[in-house]
This record gives structure tokens, sequence and C-alpha cells, in this order.
């Protein structure tokens, strides 16, 4: 991705090295009312880049493309790979992240194991400095610490491709970077 954005290699090995990894194991039980609740609402993650295994291959999973919810069918052995808000930020819009929910089955129990990777602790988030060049190229989003840009996301409901994004996008006229 480094290299198609034309980034400094130098930024992301630095940005990425002993980087942060959190993993999260999701249990949906069956549900008889599965039309009347969600087992999680729609967001994007936050991190830069999430890796899903569908563990006991029960749908589930859905992405939104335009303004559609699409299944993504588990199959055996495979991955998905998600794109978060930091890599949307770090690429200055040019790699948005997905958003997606999971929907619960009236019958069946769904697993799932997901690990989230993200800069290491003390960076700072931001628009990579070698994609940003105003006035042609400002900067979409501000540049925040890593610490108050996760206090901001888990302080916030799940809603939706917001919470994260709507922190650090810069107004119109404010292209400071
Ligand atoms: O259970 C899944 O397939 C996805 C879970 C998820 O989106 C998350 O934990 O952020
Ligand atoms: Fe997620």
């Amino acid at each position: 991705m480094a290299e198609a954005l034309k980034m400094d290699p130098d930024e992301i090995e630095e940005l990425f090295s002993d980087c942060l990894q959190r993993m999260g194991l999701n249990y949906y039980p069956p549900c008889p009312k599965s039309q009347q609740v969600i087992g999680l609402s729609p967001h994007s993650d936050a991190g830069a880049l999430s890796i899903v295994l569908q563990l006991n291959e029960t749908d589930g999973l859905q992405i939104r493309k335009d303004g559609k919810w699409i299944p993504v069918k588990p199959m055996p052995n495979a991955l998905v790979v998600n794109i978060g808000d930091m890599l949307e930020i770090l690429s200055n819009g040019a790699y948005p992240s997905i958003e997606h929910r999971v929907t619960v089955n009236p019958t069946v129990e769904r697993l799932s194991i997901v690990t989230f990777h993200s800069t290491h602790p003390d960076a700072e988030i931001g628009p990579a400095l070698s994609l940003i060049d105003p006035p042609h190229k400002p900067a979409l989003f501000r540049r925040e610490t890593l610490k108050k840009y996760y206090q901001n996301f888990f302080a916030q409901k799940l809603n939706g491709k917001t919470t994260s994004l709507d922190f650090m996008r810069l107004g119109n006229g404010d292209q400071s970077s």
C-alpha cells in the first residue's frame, strides 16, 4: 500500500515497527428473534488493518458498499482483511475504511477471531507527511496522539463510520497538519 501511494517507506517503517496488536474473540449466540437484534452494530475498526477469521463458518459479517449490506461468506481457511480508520487517516483518504456489522443467526452460534493492528504506542496518528503538499494536496485529517485517538474511540458508541474519523477530520478552511 505504501508503495502504491508512493509514501516514504521510512515513515511507514517508523510508525509500524513494534506496532500494537490486539486480539478479540467474538461469540454470537443463536437468537430466535434474530431479525430484531444485531450481533455487532455498524462500525469501522479504529486500527490500521484488521484480520478476521470466521471460525465456525456461520454467516453474519456484512460490509456496506454503495449503501447496501453485502454478506462476507465464510470460506474454509480464509482470512478477511479489513481496512480501518487509521489507514484512511494515514493515506489521507486514499484507502477508505470499510463499514461493517454482524447479524445473528436464529439457530446457529457464530464465532470469530479478530486481530487489530495499530501503530506503535507512542506514535502520532495523522496523514503521512509524504502525502501532504498544500495547497494542492491538503491534509484531510489532523494529528493526534494514539492515546487520545483511542480514548475518543472507546468513549463512543459504535455508530457507523463516524466514530474515529469525525474526531480527526479537519474542517473547511482548517488545513494545517
Ligand atoms: O465477528 C466478525 O466477523 C467481525 C467482528 C468485528 O467487526 C470486530 O470485532 O470489530
Ligand atoms: Fe469490526
